[in-house]
This record gives C-alpha cells, sequence and structure tokens, in this order.
C-alpha cells in the first residue's frame, strides 16, 4: 500500500471533526486507546469480507441496520434485544420467505459519530454547536454539553465493547436458537396488521424443524440452528478514535481497524483527496461508501480503484441513498459503468438518507412508502441493468417509536409526538420494518 500509514490521513484535508479545546487531552486519550484491547478480531472481519465476496456475487443479501445514532442515555439491555431481536427475525422472512443466505451487520457497538448539514442549531435566539453523536458532545442544549469532550471517546469504547459483549451473548447463547426465533413470531405480531403471512410462515419453519428434528439434525446436533452470526458496524467519521483502534493482525500482519467488523464512509466525506479515504484504503476490514445521487460514474470508479485496487469482492459495499425521487435518473447510469469496467462490489440500498423531511407537526421525519418506493426501484434497476440488488441498510429500532409516517399502522404527522425518541434522524420501528422484510424477501425471491 504505496505510502500509506495508520496517520497519513492527518495530512489531508478533512470535514465533519469537532474542534477539542484541549489538544493535549485528546492526544493522551487517543494514546489510552491504543494501549485497549481490539473490539473484534481480525479473522471475523475477514469472515465477513468472505460472506460479503459470495453477495457481491448475487449469493447472498446484506441486511444491515441499527440506531441513527446510538445513545450514552439509552444505553439499556432491553434495548440492545430489542433491535437484535428485530434484525433477527427480519433475516427470518428474508431467509426463509426470500430463499436467500443473509449476512447481518449491525448498526451497534459503536454508531456514535454523527455528521451533520450545519455546524450549528439555533433554538429561541440561542446559537450552540450542533450535536455530532455522543462520542463527540452531548445532545442537550446548553454550552458545556455542547462543547467536544475528549473523553467521551474513552466513554464510547466502554460502551461498544458492553454493547458487543451482550450481542455475542445472545448470538450464541441460545436467544438466538432458531427455535425460539420463531417462537417470539408468535408474541411479536400479535397486534399486527401482517400477522396472518407472520403466522403462515412461523407454521411452516415449525414443520421444517419437526422434520429436521426427525432425521436427527436439531439444536444439538447443528451449531447453524443454535446460534447466529451478527457483525457490527459504523460510520468511521472520528478519525482520531478509528486510528486508535486500529491494530497489526497477528496472522496476516495487515492493518485492520478493530473498533468494528465493519465501518463506512458517510456521504458528506468521500472526496477522493481527502482523510477518509486516505484511511480506509489501508485498512483490510470490507469498507462501505455511501453513494449520494449526485455521483458521477467517473468519480465511482476512481473511488473503487482507491479503495478496492484489487478488485476483491467482499471489500466494498457501496450503500446508494439517491431518494425515491431520484433513484431512477441516478443508480441506473452507475450500475451499467461499474458492471461494464468488471468492478465487483456489494450494491446496497439505504432508502432512509434521500428521504428526509420535516413534517408539519415540526418533526424531522421520512414516510413509510417514499422508503418503500425506493427499495422497489433499486430492485427494479438492478433487475433491468442484469446486476444483483445486495442489500439493504437502514436506520431502524426495535422499540415502539413514532419516527416515520406511514407503515401498516399508518402513524401520521400528529402521530410522530407520541414517541419520537431519536436523537438525530428518525428510524423505523419494529412493525415498520418487518412489513419491509416481507416486501423485500418477495422480490428476492423472484429476483
Ligand atoms: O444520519 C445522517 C446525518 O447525520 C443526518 O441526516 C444529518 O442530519 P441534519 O441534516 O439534521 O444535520
Ligand atoms: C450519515 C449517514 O448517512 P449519509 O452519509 O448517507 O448521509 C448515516 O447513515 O448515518
Amino acid at each position: 500500500m504505496s505510502n500509506w500509514q495508520v496517520d497519513s490521513w492527518r495530512q489531508k484535508p478533512i470535514l465533519q471533526q469537532p474542534e477539542y479545546d484541549d489538544a493535549a487531552q485528546l492526544k493522551q486519550v487517543e494514546h489510552t486507546l491504543s494501549t485497549y484491547p481490539p473490539l473484534v478480531f481480525a479473522a471475523e472481519a475477514r469472515d465477513l469480507r468472505r460472506q460479503l465476496g459470495e453477495v457481491s456475487l448475487g449469493k447472498g443479501f446484506l441486511l444491515q441496520g441499527g440506531d441513527c445514532a446510538e445513545s450514552f442515555d439509552e444505553f439499556n439491555a432491553p434495548k440492545i434485544r430489542d433491535t437484535f431481536k428485530v434484525l433477527l427475525q427480519m433475516a427470518i422472512v428474508l431467509t426463509f420467505a426470500g430463499r436467500c443466505p443473509v449476512t447481518k451487520v449491525a448498526r451497534m457497538a459503536g454508531q456514535y459519530a454523527k455528521p451533520r448539514s450545519s455546524n450549528f442549531e439555533t433554538r429561541d435566539g440561542v446559537t450552540l454547536p450542533s450535536y455530532r453523536g455522543d462520542i463527540i458532545n452531548s445532545f442537550e442544549f446548553n454550552e458545556a454539553a455542547r462543547r467536544p469532550d475528549p473523553n467521551r471517546l474513552i466513554e464510547a469504547y466502554h460502551r461498544s465493547a458492553s454493547t458487543l459483549n451482550l450481542l455475542r451473548a445472545f448470538s450464541q447463547g441460545g436467544l438466538a436458537d432458531l427455535h425460539e426465533v420463531n417462537r417470539w413470531n408468535m408474541a411479536f405480531v400479535e397486534n399486527n396488521p401482517l400477522k396472518e403471512r407472520y403466522h403462515d410462515m412461523a407454521v411452516r419453519i415449525q414443520d421444517t424443524l419437526s422434520f429436521m428434528d426427525v432425521i436427527g439434525i436439531n439444536s444439538q446436533s447443528s451449531p447453524t440452528l443454535h446460534e447466529t452470526s451478527l457483525f457490527t458496524s459504523h460510520e468511521a467519521l472520528l478519525l482520531n478514535y478509528e486510528q486508535a483502534l486500529t491494530r497489526i493482525d497477528t496472522l496476516t500482519g495487515k492493518p485492520y481497524d478493530c473498533s468494528a467488523h465493519m465501518i463506512w464512509i458517510g456521504e458528506r466525506t468521500r472526496q477522493l483527496d481527502h482523510a477518509h479515504i486516505e484511511f480506509f484504503r489501508g485498512i483490510h476490514n470490507p469498507i462501505g461508501v455511501k453513494v449520494g445521487p449526485s455521483m458521477q460514474e467517473d468519480e465511482l470508479i476512481r473511488l473503487i480503484d482507491a479503495l478496492n485496487p484489487n478488485n476483491d469482492p467482499g471489500r466494498l459495499t457501496l450503500i446508494t441513498r439517491m431518494g425515491a425521487d431520484n433513484l431512477a435518473d441516478n443508480l441506473p447510469r452507475l450500475l451499467r459503468r461499474v458492471k461494464a469496467e468488471g468492478r465487483h462490489v456489494v450494491w446496497s440500498s439505504d432508502p432512509m438518507h434521500g428521504n428526509t423531511f420535516s413534517a408539519s407537526s415540526g418533526y424531522k421525519t421520512r414516510n413509510f412508502d417514499a422508503i418503500l418506493r425506493e427499495i422497489k426501484q433499486f430492485f427494479q434497476a438492478h433487475s433491468d441493468e442484469g446486476t444483483h440488488a445486495g442489500g439493504i441498510h437502514l436506520e431502524m429500532t426495535g422499540q415502539h417509536v413514532t419516527e416515520c409516517t406511514g407503515g401498516a399502522y399508518e402513524i401520521s404527522d400528529e402521530d410522530l409526538a407520541q414517541a419520537y425518541k431519536t436523537q438525530c434522524d428518525p428510524r423505523l420501528n419494529a412493525d415498520q420494518v418487518l412489513e419491509m422484510a416481507f416486501l423485500v424477501a418477495d422480490h428476492l425471491r423472484n429476483a
């Protein structure tokens, strides 16, 4: 890797970073973090990269989702458990109804840094720095809270470690046993308008499990029935943190960012000559890049070449976030060019970030129909171009929030106030994502 060092990003222009008052304190924190154990093991990141390689070749599907911004205040086991459960339920729907192997990647255990449209926020005539995620400053609206604090990097590390610990326990300790997951379906859908469809699927899974049990395949004999694999990911915005968590893998001698299995670059920080591309090009994790409607074909090929010069399947996921009204004009031209140039990528759809607007009630929201429309068009564009619609990337939660309008329960503008809890962008709730999983499963099955 020519001229790459773990800190070579520091020589490049960089956007969306906080300004810390105390540079010496920041340096001390970075040093402390660099002495801490890695959060993930490089071989796990390689396993994810291998699975994504299969996805890029059309043999699987990536389900990536979780909070817009994890929060120090809402850091508790039920919240982690509920999002874990919903991700698993979606994966079951996609695997069973969509007949497709699913790789699950949570936006959890490190999703603490947020890029913002504006550096400042004004309320009642008072202007303060914008909230940039709990790893940087606090959501509360006062001067002390909004001041970037280096100690938050340490705090974010510990909270990520605890979250990851619980996710690993849930994944391997029995909660994710397929027999259990199938039982959750029953309780979970009690009030859901799609109850019949879930019920029918749960019965069919139960029949399949009973049949397998008779022929000797059960949770004792087969670990794949008893446990699951769930990878972690976040936007690697705060490079001071990411550098401090980067380690040389003892097995391969290569650098891995051990803050998560997969990390991605946001739409606002993917400039070719800037710091984020520089950092990402040297680490060996599977990585993602957000791709908005302004992306040009040549620019995309240069970006792919910078980040995946060996054209390794599984290294690079392009997460398109076009907006339902822009997708048809912009995604097909990119699909065509990447296919023509023979580049291996996973194409995943983030139907959230291009569909945000302010409701009449004042809340920042997204409409479920627009989100579905973007997903449908994503599948259609891939079908037209002969490419693989490889995944979805969602801001979602297992909690029953009211942040996005629409869905089977028809959440209205007025309903948003009932349970609007996000610290940044509106998330789909458990009912809305399950509804979406069935729709995506239908597309996968017909693809
Ligand atoms: O999640 C993405 C961005 O951080 C978010 O959309 C920015 O929101 P803003 O436009 O309110 O700053
Ligand atoms: C900031 C995000 O998205 P984007 O970079 O696409 O705006 C995000 O996914 O949290």
